[in-house]
């Protein structure tokens, strides 16, 4: 979906108590994975719990356009007909991946080990993202990529005739870019070796080892190493999506925040690599429980009760932290708002390539809304207000990025006065149902006129 309709202005306002269940959707890192190694494996996968919001819609009708059936069941249940390893017929249309780095990125690791041509797009904010991180690994297999100048979207991959395997250590921490390789490694004879110094989301790795494919993941001194065997034959499987702890933090967060709440969020994923914000908030002294913790689908996963926590404390996020609450920083920093003394957040340098900078884009509003903040390249620091302190009042961009549109809204919901955000629609890109899930849960969110 290039492009984008009309911004949809939204609002929040102070509210009463939040109580009740919040079912949040299927992760969606876990989601756009299901769709491609379903596309890449032989026979039907069947998916439950998808996540229906547009940036994994948007990569179902790409493996659509590589070849593989795709059909939604209705309710969350999916398949997907797989082409196999190195079967992706050449799409005779531009793949367009809308607002999604993951989409794209994974997307063109899956092709570039076959010989196939595809020209990707996006929308405003994805043609603004780093590429070069994806496409310099990728020209090692022997793919050659065109684009815009610094790598930018719109670009043509060209998918390498003769692939070789490749040993690559990725520059950045970056699951993305780990798994371009990985899945490109799939159609590469012969042994393909991904070495990772911190670690990032494990999805891929786990969900491959799931599908049949050999791999071997070591701890070393340089870090995780990741052997993958190429050209394997990938078996098809049922997946059960967990919910995403990503979409979580929102519901999760505003319990915190607003006076007398009391609200539990069931089956959320709580793979080590996803929950770095959940320990961070207790660390600052939520009232934030595991209930019933189990392991579904090869991945763990509790209930979360989080209540009301008049007293958090402001602390020092450690940098070998980020990755496992990369996508989460957002909404931290408004926790960290109503919370008493700083909360510092370093070695984040990662978040100035997200749908927007998000360091930026945080700073300039909660700014606006009478929050301290100071940043600098890879680091900024919110000194908290206090519970019932936090001024608000004023609009924030949402830059075409989801989570700060969300996280602002979050902060209105026990702000002195309403809190406006200029474009609510990017939350449709990952968390579909957040409006009605929010106000079922008692809060004040609402679209303004335009
Ligand atoms: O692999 C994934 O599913 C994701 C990896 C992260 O991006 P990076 O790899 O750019 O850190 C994260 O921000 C994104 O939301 C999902
Ligand atoms: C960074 C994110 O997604 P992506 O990179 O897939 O656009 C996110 O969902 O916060």
């Amino acid at each position: 979906m290039s492009g984008h309709g009309d911004p949809i202005p939204m609002k929040s306002v102070a509210c009463g108590p939040l109580t009740g269940t919040a079912e949040v959707p299927g992760d969606k890192s876990i989601s756009h994975r299901s769709l491609i190694l379903g596309a890449m494996c032989v026979g039907e996968t069947t998916i439950e719990g998808l996540l229906e919001g547009q940036d994994v819609l948007d990569t179902a009708k790409a493996m659509r356009a590589f070849g593989a059936e795709v059909t939604n069941h209705g309710g969350g249940r999916w398949s997907v007909q797989g082409v196999g390893v190195g079967g992706f017929a050449e799409p005779d249309q531009v793949i367009d991946c809308g607002n999604s780095g993951t989409g794209v990125r994974l997307i063109m690791g899956s092709m570039a080990t076959s010989p196939i041509t595809a020209t990707f797009t996006g929308d405003a904010s994805l043609n603004g993202r780093p590429m070069a991180r994806v496409t310099d690994p990728l020209a090692l297999f022997g793919c050659q990529a065109v684009g815009r100048s610094g790598g930018r979207l719109p670009m043509t991959l060209v998918g390498a005739r003769e692939p070789v395997p490749v040993r690559y250590t990725v520059p950045v921490p970056s699951a993305q870019v780990k798994s371009a390789v990985l899945l490109a490694g799939l159609n590469a004879p012969g042994q393909t070796v991904v070495i990772e110094a911190e670690a990032t989301r494990d999805h891929t790795e786990r969900m491959l080892a799931g599908f049949g494919a050999e791999i071997s993941v070591e701890e070393t001194e340089e870090g995780r190493v990741i052997t993958l065997t190429g050209q394997p034959e990938l078996t098809a499987q049922h997946i059960e999506v967990p919910r995403d702890p990503s979409s979580a933090a929102f519901p999760v967060c505003a319990a915190l925040i607003v006076p007398g709440s009391d609200v539990l969020v069931p089956g959320i994923g709580l793979n080590p690599t996803r929950a770095g914000l959940f320990t961070m908030l207790r660390e600052m002294g939520a009232d934030l429980v595991y209930e019933n913790e189990r392991e579904e689908g090869g991945e763990p996963v509790a209930d979360l009760r989080a209540r009301f926590s008049p007293d958090l404390k402001g602390i020092e996020v450690p940098p070998e932290r980020a990755a496992s609450m990369i996508d989460e920083y957002p909404v931290l920093s408004v926790v960290a708002s109503y919370a008493s003394g700083q909360t510092v957040m370093r070695g984040v340098k990662e978040l100035r390539v997200k749908e927007s900078d998000r360091i930026d884009a945080m700073a300039t509003g909660l700014r606006a809304n009478g929050i301290e903040v100071e940043d600098g390249p890879d680091w900024w620091i919110v000194t908290g207000k206090g519970h019932g302190n936090v001024p608000g009042g004023a609009t924030c961009a949402s830059h075409l990025d989801h989570r700060i549109a969300m996280s602002f809204l979050i902060l209105g919901m026990a702000a002195q006065n309403p809190v406006h955000v200029d474009d609510g629609g990017p939350i449709a890109t990952s968390f579909p149902i957040f409006e009605p899930l929010m106000r079922d849960l008692g809060a004040d969110v609402s679209r303004e006129a335009g």
